[in-house]
Order: C-alpha cells, then structure tokens, then sequence
C-alpha cells in the first residue's frame, strides 16, 4: 500500500464519520481491495461514450436513511461569466442532483472573451471557508478547481488531513481554454509534492499535462496515454487527461489511466463553441457519482457522457460575443427549442391562406364550424381562425375541441378569434385580438410564451405596439371595403404598404380579399406581407374546398414569384 492509499483508509479508520453499512458501494470496495488496482494487463480498452438519455433515476437525489445527501465540496474559483468555475461546479451539482458546497479561492472578473481579472483570496480566508464548512457538514467529495497560490494549496491539503472524505478529485486549473493563466508556476510544487498524492484523481487537460511535467508538447492520444502514467507517477489513484483541445481531432477523446490500465474515452466532438467550463463540469460530475457511491471508471464515463449531451443540447445556445460561451447544463435548450420557442411554434409562411371562419355564413349554406372548417384546410388553407361572434360560450368550446382535431391531423395551426378563454379552455394555438380586446401584453401573460397571438392594426403606431407587446403577426386591413366587419375603416393597399414596412412583425392583409384582387395584394411587394385572410371568399361560397383550392393556388404562385 502507498503512503497516499494508507492516507485514504485512515481517513475511514479515524474519521468517525464512515458507518460501513451505509457507505457508497465504492467506499466500501475500495477499503477491502483497492478500486485503483484492481486491473492487472496493461492493453488500452477503448469506450465510445455516446449521448445520454436523461434517465428518471438521475433526476432523483440519492437521499440516505439518515436524510443526508451526496455532499460535494468544491474549492475554486468564481467566474463571473458563471460558465466555468464556482459556478459550472453548482450547476453541475444540482444536475447531479448532489448538494454543492463552496470554498472560494479567488474571484475572477471574466467573460466569454477571456479573463480580465483576478483577485486572489487570502489562505488564511479560504482555510476560515474551509473549517466552516467541513467542522460542520458531512462532505463526500471534495472537488479542487483553481487553486492561485501555494499557501492554498497548503491550507488545503491541512483541511483535507484533518477532516476525512470519501474522494478527492483535483481538476489542475492552470490555463484556461482562452489561454488565461489562473495559477502561475508557483503552485507546480505544492501540487506535485503535496496534493497529487492525496488525490483520487487528477484531470489536467492537454495545456495543464503539459505544464505539470515541465512543459513537453502533448499532440496525439499517444503523448496523452506517456503523460497520464508519468503523472500517475506524481501519487494520484487515477489520472484523466482531457482531449477537448486536442488539435485536429474529430472525436473528444480523453485518456483515462488507473495505474494499471488505459482507457481512451472517446465521443464524437460536438460542434460547438459553447465549451467554456467543460474541464470544471466534467470534474465536478466526476465528484458527484463518486459521492454517490459510484467506481471511478463509471464516474468518468457518466461525467463524459453528461458534457458530451450538455454541449449537444447547447450547442446554439448564444451567451455573450466571444470566442466560447458557457452551456446549459439542465439540457433545456434544446427541449425549449423543440416545443416553445418562438421560431418553432409560429411559421410565418403560414399566413400565406389564412382562413377565417364566419358563424351567420355557416348558418345560411347549412354547415357546421367543424365541417367548414375541414372544408378550408383539405382546400389548402395554412392556418384557420375561428371567429364565432353569436355563438353560445358552451357550443362554442366543443366546436373549438372538435376544429383543433381535424386541424392537427392536417398539421394547420387553429386560432380562436378573442376568446383568450376559449383558447386556453381548448388548448388552441393561439389567438387573434383587436384594438379593443384584451391588450396583446396581457394575454401574452395569460397564454405564455408558447402559443401565437395575432393583432389587428390599422396604423404604424398599432403595428409598433402589437411588436413591443409580444406578438407574433399583425393582420392589417380593410384593405377593401368589406360587409363581413360593419363600421370598418378601409386603409387600401397604399395603408397595407405603409404599416407592413413599418412592421417588425409578419404581416397577413385582410378586408374583402378573394381570388380576384388577392395577387394585387401579395405583389405590393414589402417582404413581411406574408399572405391573405379570407372569410367570404371561402365561407359564403356553395363549394368551400373548390375555393379554397383555387385561392391556395393562386397564392402560392404568388408567393412564388416575389420571392
Ligand atoms: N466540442 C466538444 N465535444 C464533445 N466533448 C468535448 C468538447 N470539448 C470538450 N469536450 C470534453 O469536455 C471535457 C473537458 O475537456 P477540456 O479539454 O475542454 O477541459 P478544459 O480545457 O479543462 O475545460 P475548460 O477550461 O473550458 O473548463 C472532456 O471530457 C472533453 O473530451
Ligand atoms: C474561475 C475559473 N476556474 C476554472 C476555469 C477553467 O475553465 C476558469 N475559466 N475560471
Ligand atoms: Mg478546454
């Protein structure tokens, strides 16, 4: 046994701490037979570590018979861009679903540009943080970051003597990914002598290797796999050298060594630039599985496997305008992509055959709203908006119901004209509202951000509001004198340019537009005029789907053609 694996038991032995029934599996292997040793042959094995799948389990604390939780420890430092460091260390946590608690070292103004500023914290205050938290809470794993001075790398590794621990992960923070420096050669000694040896695992990325023994290039996974036993031969259990910048490498591949064995971790490299913080998350994930009972090799290959999903789900995320931004590490950008986002949920291409229903033309040709409106979208319409002004609350609920089936069979959106409360009620996609319903701002409040809302408007001004409120289209008119709107003031086509050019929003014209004058409208030729609102010109006709064929036709030439 070496003096550093005897330091480990001890800690076990001495600390009072560690009941052996209730320790991680790992904790409790690792006293009987080593988990650092237990490989004999010295073949490279090689993991491919896909994405993950967020399984149920890991959304779920680890939470004792006692009410303890996976405890970490993170000594580092903060950024206040809040992508690497203190920060990337919590939030990789709670990820984990461990508890962090945090030992600050220095506090760093920096961004995704670069590092502007460091302010180191004296060792005295970061030994004071230390004592704090483990005299009185029961930590697992401590996890190291950046550590700028040698007299906090001595204070730590006093506090680690005198309080025992599961696991030591030492994440060598030396040289950012924007080519910072964030401890200086000063530390070299205290961490080769001192704390490399009482840690579990080291993992120094390819620039930090590098440093720690005195600068030789590391260019190949071969340079990586010599680094990783000449620093193994600093005293550390396991060694992980991450490849995240290694030149001209279409895979990440990180080189795992427990002393016995090597292990080349590999996943495909997402293209990105969102890795700022990857080299403190993956520490901090390592800590975490540890914490909670999991091997090293496992911890590593989850740890792995959660960046490479991390940046995959992050990847378009925008943060700042430097080189490297931050990612999310609750993989919501994705998701959100996928189901709300703005872009996602409201195509603006489909204004292009905007059908609107009318309940007193249903009446005279005999149809319900539903059969009108399966007419219109197997006609080719791109969105229905119901608009039912004399139609009891109750009948026109199931009528909404019954239209948004047939209309998500055919993938068209269905808006509900006013009635935010049928909308909701319904589960609609959206409204349309007027000048004088509820204010767009308002229901975007009462809708959220995942459904569209549409507002009519005559004038610029209007057109400018319906923006700041959140809206996502304007329908602009009378373009022509209509009988479907009584008192309607009719803005013509010269009124349809001059609010559609001011519009920063799509634009869908309306007011007594039909197969003969729709072309004149689409070819007023401002971008934004996305397509026509029809309601007559569909509803009071014998055939609704032959009009609605011809009209789709039409505009879509249209369409077409200004491109
Ligand atoms: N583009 C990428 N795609 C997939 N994995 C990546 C990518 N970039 C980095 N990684 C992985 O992220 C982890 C951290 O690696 P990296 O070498 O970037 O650490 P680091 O330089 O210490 O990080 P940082 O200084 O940005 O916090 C490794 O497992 C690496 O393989
Ligand atoms: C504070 C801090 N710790 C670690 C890193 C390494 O990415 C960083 N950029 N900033
Ligand atoms: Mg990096």
């Amino acid at each position: 046994m070496t003096e550093s694996t005897q330091l480990l038991c001890c800690h076990f032995d001495c600390g009072g701490q560690v009941r052996l029934s209730k320790v991680a599996p790992f904790v409790r292997s690792s006293l009987r037979f080593p988990f650092w040793s237990s490989h004999t042959n010295t073949n490279t094995k090689k993991f491919r570590v896909g994405s993950v799948k967020v399984q149920e389990a890991d959304m779920n604390m680890v939470i004792t018979s006692d009410n303890k939780i996976p405890h970490v420890l993170t000594v580092a430092g903060s950024d206040s861009g809040a992508g690497a460091g203190i920060q990337a260390d919590l939030k990789a946590c709670a990820a984990r679903r461990v508890y962090c608690s945090t030992v600050i070292t220095a506090v760093t103004a920096q961004n995704t540009v670069g590092v502007q500023g460091v302010d180191i914290v004296s060792e005295d205050f970061v030994a004071e943080q230390l004592q704090s938290v483990l005299s009185d809470m029961h930590v697992d794993v401590v996890k190291t970051g950046m550590l700028p001075s040698l007299n906090i790398v001595k204070v730590l590794c006093q506090s680690l003597r005198k309080f025992p621990i599961k696991a030591l992960v030492v994440d060598p923070v030396m040289i950012s990914t924007s080519g910072d420096v964030l401890a200086g050669p000063s530390v070299l000694n205290g961490f080769r002598e001192e704390l490399l040896p009482m840690a579990d695992i080291v993992t120094p990325n390819i620039k930090e290797a590098s440093v720690l023994l005195g600068d030789v290039p590391l260019k190949s996974v071969s340079d990586m796999r010599t680094a990783a036993k000449l620093i193994h031969d600093f005293g550390p259990r396991n060694v992980l050298i991450k490849g995240g910048d290694l030149p001209n490498s279409v895979d990440a591949i990180d080189v795992f060594f427990d002393g016995e064995e090597f292990y080349e971790l590999c996943s495909l490299r997402v293209n990105t630039t969102n890795t700022h913080g990857t080299g403190c998350t993956l520490a901090s994930c390592i800590a975490a599985e540890l914490a909670k009972g999991s091997s090293m090799l496992s911890a590593v290959k989850t740890a792995k496997h959660f960046i490479g999903t991390a940046l995959d789900y992050s990847r378009d995320l925008v943060i700042g305008n430097g080189a490297q931004g931050p990612f999310d590490h609750f993989l919501a950008f994705k998701n959100m992509n996928q189901s709300s986002s703005r872009q996602n949920r409201f195509n603006p291409n489909d204004l292009l055959l905007y059908a609107v229903t009318d309940s007193a033309m249903n009446r005279k040709w005999g149809r319900s709203i539903a059969e009108a409106v399966k007419a219109a979208v197997e006609g080719g319409a791109t969105i229905v908006q119901l608009r039912e002004k004399d139609t009891e609350t109750r009948d026109f609920l199931e009528a909404a119901k019954e239209c948004l089936k047939i209309c998500r069979s055919y993938g068209v959106p269905l808006l509900i004209n006013d009635r935010i409360d049928v909308a909701l009620a319904c589960d609609a996609d959206g409204v349309h509202i007027g000048q004088s319903d509820l204010p767009a701002s308002l229901t975007r409040t009462l809708l959220g951000p995942g459904k569209i809302i549409g507002v009519s408007c005559k004038t610029t001004e209007q057109a400018q509001q319906a923006w700041i409120d959140g809206a996502d289209y304007i329908g602009c008119g009378g373009v022509y004198p209509t009988n479907t709107k009584a008192n309607n003031r009719t803005i013509g086509l010269d009124g349809l340019k001059e609010v559609s050019q001011a519009s920063k929003l799509p634009v869908v014209a309306i007011g007594g537009i039909g197969l003969s004058n729709a072309r004149a409208v689409m070819e007023i030729g401002v971008p934004n005029l996305k397509g026509v609102a029809v309601v007559s010109a569909l509803f009071d006709r014998e055939c609704i789907l032959t009009e609605t064929r011809n009209l789709h036709a039409l505009l879509s030439e249209a369409a077409f053609l200004i491109q």
